[in-house]
């Protein structure tokens, strides 16, 4: 354990005085300064300017991201030093509020303590601070077993289509503490379309700020369970997926109707009709109440600008083909005619074992 985690260490340490540009001496102090952490306690703590940058760098090497090209941007909060539930759920809130800056959404991760041996585990058990809420016959179908578990621990819902589920946090094994969202944080866009008033028939709307909460930021060997971040959408994750797959919320059908298409035959194209219109409405709407989306051709050129300046960097290049291609119109993308090398490179965001 002890020498896995120095030697994660050591080459964290080292690649951040490195691109930091900062003085070798210093880096060898430091490199010492931290063996001797890790001798005596086990592990080390990070100072915040090599936990700001790497987070950033989680996010550089995030290979199946395709907003990467500001990875610099992302402001980071430190609560490590939060103690209790109630810490937790008033920095989610104040994340939340950084982030949404009335509409012009700025990219943002708080970072909790790290796994360690002296302190409890501390978890969030949302995928996002953001979700509906899925119930047999309503709602969203991926959160249904989430809903379940808010459910039983005394929260309910009204049963509608989009009910937002509340906060959950557990430190060690304690009791979950919830909360609902709080009001000001609940922003959502209703959908409308610029050229077809009977979409508005439909009542379909999403959420404003996507708040990742279930991923484990790894930075130079240490874990961090509980690192929620949030950037801004990109529209065909709304529109092509979250309202569109059929065990999603499965609209495509609706959308079809309402603009009279003939759906008795595939080779109509009623669904990539209603596709388009679908994600056109995402768009319209979220730019008409003036909050931040990208639609999928101009995040594929901000990528491509990314990885220009890797190039330029020196920096080899990682990705994900099967996630950086958009779900709609893929081909239209310079990323569909190119490949990418998807190793996994350190700091970065995993999957982890699910808080319950
Ligand atoms: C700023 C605007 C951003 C946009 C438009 C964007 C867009 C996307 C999209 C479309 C995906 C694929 C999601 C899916 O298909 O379900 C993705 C994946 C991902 N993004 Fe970004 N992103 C942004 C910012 C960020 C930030 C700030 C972070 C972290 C600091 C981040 C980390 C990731 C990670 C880790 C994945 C992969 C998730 C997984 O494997 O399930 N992104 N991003
Ligand atoms: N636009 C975004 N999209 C996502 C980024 C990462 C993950 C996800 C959701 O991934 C789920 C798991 C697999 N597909 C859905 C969506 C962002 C969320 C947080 C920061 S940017």
């Amino acid at each position: 354990m002890k020498k896995e985690l120095w030697r994660k260490a050591k080459e964290f340490i080292i690649d951040f005085y490195k691109e930091t540009g900062k003085d070798g001496k210093d880096a060898k102090k430091r490199l010492q300064m931290v063996h001797d952490e890790i001798e005596q306690s086990g592990t080390y703590s990070h100072k915040f300017e090599e936990l700001e940058y790497g987070a950033k760098l989680a996010w550089r090497n995030s290979n199946r991201c395709i907003g990467r090209l500001f990875w610099q941007t992302l402001h980071v909060f430190d609560e490590r030093k939060a103690k209790t539930e109630a810490d937790v759920l008033s920095a989610l809130e104040r994340h939340m509020v950084f982030a949404q800056n009335d509409g012009k959404i700025r990219p943002a991760i708080t970072i909790f303590r790290p796994v360690s041996e002296e302190e409890e585990e501390l978890r969030i058990w949302n995928h996002q601070l953001l979700r509906y809420a899925g119930y047999d016959s309503a709602g969203d179908p991926h959160s249904r077993l989430f809903t379940k578990q808010c459910e039983a621990l005394g929260w309910r819902g009204e049963g509608s289509n989009f009910d937002l589920l509340p906060w959950v946090v557990q430190i060690g094994n304690k009791r979950p503490v919830w909360t609902d969202v709080p009001d000001h944080c609940r922003i959502e866009v209703d959908l409308v379309h610029p050229d077809i008033p009977a979409f508005k028939s439909l009542q379909l709307k999403w959420y404003a700020i996507p708040v990742i909460s279930d991923m484990r930021l790894e930075i130079g060997g240490l874990e961090y369970k509980a690192a929620p971040f949030n950037g801004w959408y990109m529209g065909t994750e709304i529109g092509a997926r979250n309202l569109a797959d059929k065990d999603r919320y499965n609209k495509l059908p609706a959308v079809a109707e309402i603009m009279g298409l003939d759906t008795r035959h595939a080779s109509t194209l009623w669904k990539d009709k209603a596709l388009v219109e679908l994600n056109l409405a995402v768009l319209h709407s979220f730019k008409e109440l003036g909050v931040t989306i990208v639609d999928h051709h101009t995040a594929a050129r901000q990528h491509r600008i990314f990885e220009q300046n890797e190039e330029a960097a020196g920096r080899k290049l990682t990705g994900d083909w099967t996630w950086l291609i958009p779900p709609i119109s893929p081909a239209a993308t310079h990323i569909f005619h190119r490949s990418y090398d998807n190793t996994i490179q350190s700091p970065n965001f995993f999957y982890q074992n699910p808080a319950y």
